[in-house]
């Protein structure tokens, strides 16, 4: 089975490409998702958040957080360390359950920041998807209703893209005027073919 990894920055268009891929049946662990799932599963992060961000960290119902918890990670790079220390080994343990559950040639995890947390050790390619930085900040200002500094916060504890650029394997541009599904079709096959070699 192939591990792909599908990341880039924060409003590139990973989600929109994970949709694409799934339509195609392609099993896509939603990085993002999981994590803040696990956030309220497991007793070890919660103690953790709690001892870092106070007992705001969750809501009275036990759900997340998540404007206090954004406003403590984005706040400085040693707390966005403190709270990926906690949380990306519960999350690269359940990733690696969930693989085990699938059954196809290809899954896909889908990871802004897949570098960063070292998670690219756990797939076999990268598929980076890119943007330009005033594309993202836009669209992510409309998606979240964010304001432009919420997330540049966010861009400033990530990897440059022109890092990412020189690590990936795979590169879509996803500008607003490239033709995405083209290029993720020309990319499915490459890596097709490099796993039928290894078959
Ligand atoms: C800060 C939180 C509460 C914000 O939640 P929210 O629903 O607003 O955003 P969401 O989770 O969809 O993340 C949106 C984007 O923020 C950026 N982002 C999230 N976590 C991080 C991080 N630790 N470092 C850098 N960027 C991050 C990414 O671009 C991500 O795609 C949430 O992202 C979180 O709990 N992050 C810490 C856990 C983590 O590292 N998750 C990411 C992969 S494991
Ligand atoms: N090619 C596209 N055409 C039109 N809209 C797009 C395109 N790509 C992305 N978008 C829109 O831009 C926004 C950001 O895209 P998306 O949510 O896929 O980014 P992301 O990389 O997953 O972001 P994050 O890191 O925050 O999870 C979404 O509202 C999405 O619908």
């Amino acid at each position: 089975m192939i591990k792909v990894g599908l990341t880039g920055g924060i409003g590139c268009g990973k989600s929109y490409v994970a949709d694409l891929l799934r339509r195609r049946h392609i099993p896509v662990y939603d990085t993002d998702k999981e994590a803040k799932r696990l956030m309220m599963e497991s007793a070890t992060i919660r103690r953790g958040l709690v001892d870092w961000v106070g007992e705001r960290a969750y809501m009275p119902d036990g759900t997340l957080n998540r404007e206090r918890i954004a406003s403590y990670l984005f706040a400085s790079p040693l707390h966005a360390e403190r709270i990926n220390r906690l949380v990306h080994p519960v999350v690269q343990d359940d990733f690696l359950q969930w693989v085990d559950k699938q059954d196809g040639p290809l899954v896909v995890m889908e990871c802004a920041i897949l570098y960063e947390s070292g998670f690219d050790r756990l797939v076999d390619e990268v598929l980076l998807v890119r943007a330009p930085e005033r594309v993202c900040l836009e669209r992510v200002m409309k998606r979240d209703g964010a304001s432009e500094a919420q997330v540049k916060a966010r861009m400033a504890a990530q990897m440059s893209d022109e890092e990412r650029c020189r690590r990936a394997h795979y590169i879509i541009n996803n500008d607003g005027g490239s033709d995405v599904e083209g290029a993720l079709r020309d990319i499915w096959v490459k890596i097709d073919r490099g796993r039928l070699r290894e078959d």
